[in-house]
């Protein structure tokens, strides 16, 4: 995998995406900082700005010159407050760039006014212009091109100004000129870092967002592989009971807490009649239809705690814990009344489903579910000799 400084690659003199999509959603991202960003410049340099009417006096004295400097700074001030609220309320910084390239434009139009207004403090101003030049360069985030040409404008507005209106030597412009520059040259390039750094940085932000996503969306998967996995290894595909694996744990835990317990614990093993026939005479898929059918008549005959499973394939068996071997006949009783009412008289005309059911309970600590399958299949084979169709106790649980 490239690293993302490639995979995103950077305009050399602006430091921005030269995707277009990149970039807009990079600007998205920093939208609430750059807006807060760009509001606190703005009244630093409202106030700034202010600040210097204390000096228009100290220059010019009470004369026509103060009246324009003062109305001039009070239109500056006043419109870098009203833009420092508009920008922090509503300055979308995705759709309206140019709002925030506002503020550079104004400001750096009444530094060039100020050298007619003030011929006399040019050396202030050039200092003046070479903090604005650094302050429009790193105050106003993430507008190199805008900041480059607004601040180009302003040591170029300036230079002309000083040349034209102060009449500075040849000599001195040129001294002049090569500050600017130099100033500019600082200043952009400290940008044009800031703004690459912050853009690669964004890149690898955004690309270990996706690698997360994707991690996320894998883990998911597994997990519902997992699900289904367990599910497949858990339930009998074909009646969706517990499978013969699952039930053997879930029986074996309650019988373990029975006998901890000492209470009673039963199990019915359950066969259903002559289901061959059933094969053999409408078919495989009928038959299946009859497993389901039965299946669901005795799941929905027993109570939420007891555990019935699928054991083989006509085969049944049902654990019932807190229960005596008396009540497990009562509930074998009613299962096989129960099938015996189904009704599949349009699939099988004349045919009625029976089953042979065998119970074997708990009679001591030292039985194993195991040896109570065992006496359970007995029964259910001492059932189905003594002619099918009924409920068979094992002989260990009557004696
Ligand atoms: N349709 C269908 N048949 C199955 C499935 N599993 C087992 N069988 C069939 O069930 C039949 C069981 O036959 P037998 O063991 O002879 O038992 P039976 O015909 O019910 O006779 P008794 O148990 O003695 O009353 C066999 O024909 C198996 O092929 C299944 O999932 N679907």
């Amino acid at each position: 995998m490239s690293p993302p400084a490639t995979r995103y690659p950077l305009h050399r003199l602006s430091g921005q995406f030269q995707d277009p999509g990149q970039e807009a959603a990079y600007r998205r991202d920093i939208e609430p900082r750059v807006r807060l960003e760009s509001s606190v410049a703005l009244i630093v340099a409202a106030l700034v700005f202010a600040m210097f009417a204390i000096s228009d006096y100290h220059f010019v004295g009470l004369s026509m010159a103060l009246t324009l400097l003062l109305t001039m700074r009070l239109v500056v001030v006043s419109s870098c407050l009203v833009l420092a609220y508009v920008l922090g309320r509503r300055g979308s910084y995705f759709r309206h760039a140019w709002l925030h390239a506002l503020p550079l434009w104004i400001l750096a139009t009444a530094i060039i006014l100020i050298v007619p207004l003030r011929p006399e403090s040019l050396s202030t101003q050039v200092s003046g212009v070479v903090v604005a030049t650094m302050g429009f360069y790193l105050l106003i985030p993430n507008l190199l091109p805008v900041a480059t040409a607004a601040s180009l404008y302003m040591g170029l507005g300036f230079l002309g100004a000083a040349v034209m209106v102060a009449e500075i030597p040849a000599a001195l412009a040129l001294r002049l000129l090569l500050l600017l520059v130099l100033t500019n040259a600082v200043g952009f390039f400290a940008l044009l870092r800031l703004e690459t750094l912050q853009r690669r940085q964004f890149a690898l932000l955004q690309e270990e967002r996706v690698q997360n996503q994707q991690l996320t969306e894998e883990i998911a998967h597994r997990k519902s592989l997992e699900a289904q996995l367990r599910s497949l290894a858990e339930r009998d595909g074909l009646t969706g009971l517990n499978s013969r694996g699952h039930f053997m744990e879930r029986a074996r835990e309650l019988l373990q807490r029975a006998q901890f317990d000492g209470a009673p614990f039963s199990l019915l093993m359950i066969d259903v009649d002559h289901f061959k026939a059933i094969n053999d005479t409408w078919g495989h898929r009928q038959g299946d239809s009859v497993l389901k059918a039965i299946a669901e008549t005795c799941k929905h005959s027993l109570r939420p705690q007891d555990v019935i499973g699928r054991f083989g394939g006509e085969e049944f068996i049902v654990a019932l814990p807190d229960t005596r071997p008396e009540e497990a006949r009562r509930v074998a009783e009613r299962l096989r009344q129960r099938v015996a009412a189904l009704s599949f008289d349009d699939d099988m005309p004349g045919h009625r489903l029976a089953v042979t059911i065998g119970i074997a309970g708990v009679v001591d600590e030292a039985t194993d579910l195991d040896a109570l399958i065992h006496q359970a299949d007995q029964a259910l084979y001492a059932g189905k000799h003594g002619g099918r169709n009924r409920v068979v106790v094992s002989q260990e649980t009557q004696s």
